[in-house]
């Protein structure tokens, strides 16, 4: 096979599984072929990694390992004429689309479908997989081995696929906004701007630790700060006033639909 690895769409997450990739040295950059339709975006790509770029994707498919990183809304395109791909087995990172779906654009191909975030530029990342019947336990190991490169890896029945986007896939989002607005509070209480956003980041990732280290459930430790008639009840108030869990809950309700909607495209 002419690659090792070809990713298919060299945009965001194209390129944030690419850098760990080749920083961990699980590829060999002259291994790796990347297919973008943007010559600005090849380019940066070949230079910055030491890949192989190109515009089609056929050219691409002869790989070992074809990761497709395209918009759903662009994979129909970007299937045109790779029914019959060379590739040894299919990965998919693409919102919504099922095996069934994928099954059908390459039949008789070992696939799996693959949930990771966008903490994968920095290798904290945490990505679902789910794989067809005709994955082998080399190919799902070799696509274990590129998602472990970005972070952890979970395994999950497909089903479940669409739950894990509108949780982590979306999730980094909801975290992103918490931190704006926890900075916000900072800077409406006279903090200065660059160490509102120091203290709510860090606040945020000491917390994570904590409970991934811990194993405290989260209510603990929300009763562990809670003070009576302390500072963090008359927050914890105004959140609950606000709804805050409850608005969370819909939003990872909402982008669950939403990659159901996707799937039906
Ligand atoms: N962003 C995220 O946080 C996450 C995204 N995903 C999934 O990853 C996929 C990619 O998302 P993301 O990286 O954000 O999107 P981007 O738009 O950043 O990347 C997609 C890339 O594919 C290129 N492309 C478009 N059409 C084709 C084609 N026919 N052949 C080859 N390449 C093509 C695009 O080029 P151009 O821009 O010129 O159209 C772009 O560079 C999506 O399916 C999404 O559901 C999964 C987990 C997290
Ligand atoms: O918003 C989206 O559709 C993609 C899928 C998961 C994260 N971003």
């Amino acid at each position: 096979m002419k690659f090792q690895l070809s990713i298919i769409g060299g945009g965001v997450m194209g390129e944030a599984i690419l850098s760990r990739l080749v920083a961990s040295h699980i590829y060999v950059p002259a291994d790796v072929c990347v297919s973008d339709p943007m010559p600005e975006r090849r380019d940066l790509l070949a230079q910055k990694y030491g890949v192989q770029v190109t515009p089609n994707n056929l050219v691409a498919a002869e790989a070992e390992i074809m990761l497709l990183a395209v918009k759903p809304q662009s994979l129909s395109a970007a299937a045109i004429g790779l029914s019959n791909a060379p590739a040894s087995c299919i990965v998919s990172i693409l919102a919504g689309v099922t095996l069934a779906q994928l099954e059908t654009m390459f039949p008789n191909k070992p696939i799996v479908r693959a949930m990771p975030n966008t903490p994968a530029q920095v290798g904290a990342g945490v990505t679902a997989i789910a794989a067809n019947a005709l994955v082998n336990s080399t190919q799902l190991e070799a696509v274990r081995k590129i998602f472990k490169a970005i972070g952890t890896v979970v395994e999950v029945a497909e089903s479940l696929m669409d739950a894990v986007t509108g949780l982590s896939g979306s999730g980094p989002a909801y975290v992103a906004l918490v931190i704006e607005a926890m900075a916000d509070g900072g800077v409406a209480a006279g903090l200065p701007r660059a160490i509102a956003m120091q203290l709510a980041m860090q606040t945020v990732l000491g917390t994570a630790q904590l409970l991934s280290e811990t194993k405290l459930h989260p209510a603990q430790l929300k009763d562990q700060v809670t003070s009576p008639a302390g500072t963090t009840i008359a927050a914890v108030a105004q959140l609950e006033k606000a709804g805050l869990r409850s608005a969370m809950i819909e939003a990872v309700l909402a982008a669950t639909h939403r990659a159901q909607e996707l799937g039906k495209q």
